[in-house]
């Protein structure tokens, strides 16, 4: 395998489809490195995560990886990876808070009760474009009003689905989840390796 005399990580394989990242997310890009795998290249996808009327927060998930998916533009030989992580609350979506305000109102709302976080993944070629939904159940514990207090001011809510991060200071509120942990932090990891050996994309390690 060539090996990058700069950085002493190996280079994509010349025989594999190279891999674009289609993601702003520094998690997914972490995570993807925790299996082996480093993209060719990043380029995110800025599309208009609003839900549509009614739409059931499975529906939404999945769409919302295809579309990301779909605003990459490609050339032949090219693998775009995208991914979307939401929460559901029953079939209300959480989305990434907007303010301190809206971030404890979701935080209230999950408090004490489980809630699922959804993870599409979109893998696009020229040619074709798969999606996979990964559901995880988390339960959040009671959260007294000092200690949300303290973790709205951390200011870690923002940017994350739900205004939350399991990998951050909130997993002190997650004493259980029934799923995938990497689905959660933005990029299911088996299913995304799965996803992607299929597409002829293999990491240096899984
Ligand atoms: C629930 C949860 C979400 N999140 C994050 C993962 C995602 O980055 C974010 C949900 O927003 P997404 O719209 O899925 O992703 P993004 O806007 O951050 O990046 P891009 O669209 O460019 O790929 O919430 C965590 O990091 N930890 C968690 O526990």
């Amino acid at each position: 395998m060539p090996v990058s005399p700069h950085s002493g990580h190996a280079l994509a394989r010349p025989d594999q489809p190279r891999l674009i990242l289609g993601s702003a997310s520094p998690r997914r890009l972490e995570l993807l490195a925790q299996i082996g795998i480093r993209p060719s290249d990043i380029r995110p996808a800025d599309i208009d995560e609003t839900p549509h009327d009614r739409e059931t927060p499975r529906d939404y998930v999945r769409r919302m990886a295809a579309e990301k998916a779909e605003a990459v533009t490609l050339k032949p030989g090219e693998v775009v990876l995208c991914a979307d992580t939401t929460v559901a609350v029953g079939r209300r979506i959480l989305g990434k808070p907007d303010d301190a305000a809206e971030a404890a109102a979701f935080m209230r709302l999950m408090a004490g009760r489980r809630h699922r976080v959804l993870t599409a993944i979109a893998i696009r070629s020229t040619t074709a474009c798969r999606v996979r939904l990964v559901e995880t159940v988390v339960r959040m514990s009671l959260i007294d009003p000092a200690a949300l207090q303290r973790y709205i001011i951390s200011e870690d809510w923002r940017g994350k689905a739900g205004g939350y991060a399991i990998q951050g200071p909130a997993a002190a509120f997650i004493p259980w989840i029934q799923g995938s942990y990497s689905a959660v932090v933005g990029l299911p990891l088996a299913e995304t390796a799965a996803m992607l050996a299929s597409a002829g994309i293999t990491g240096e390690t899984a």
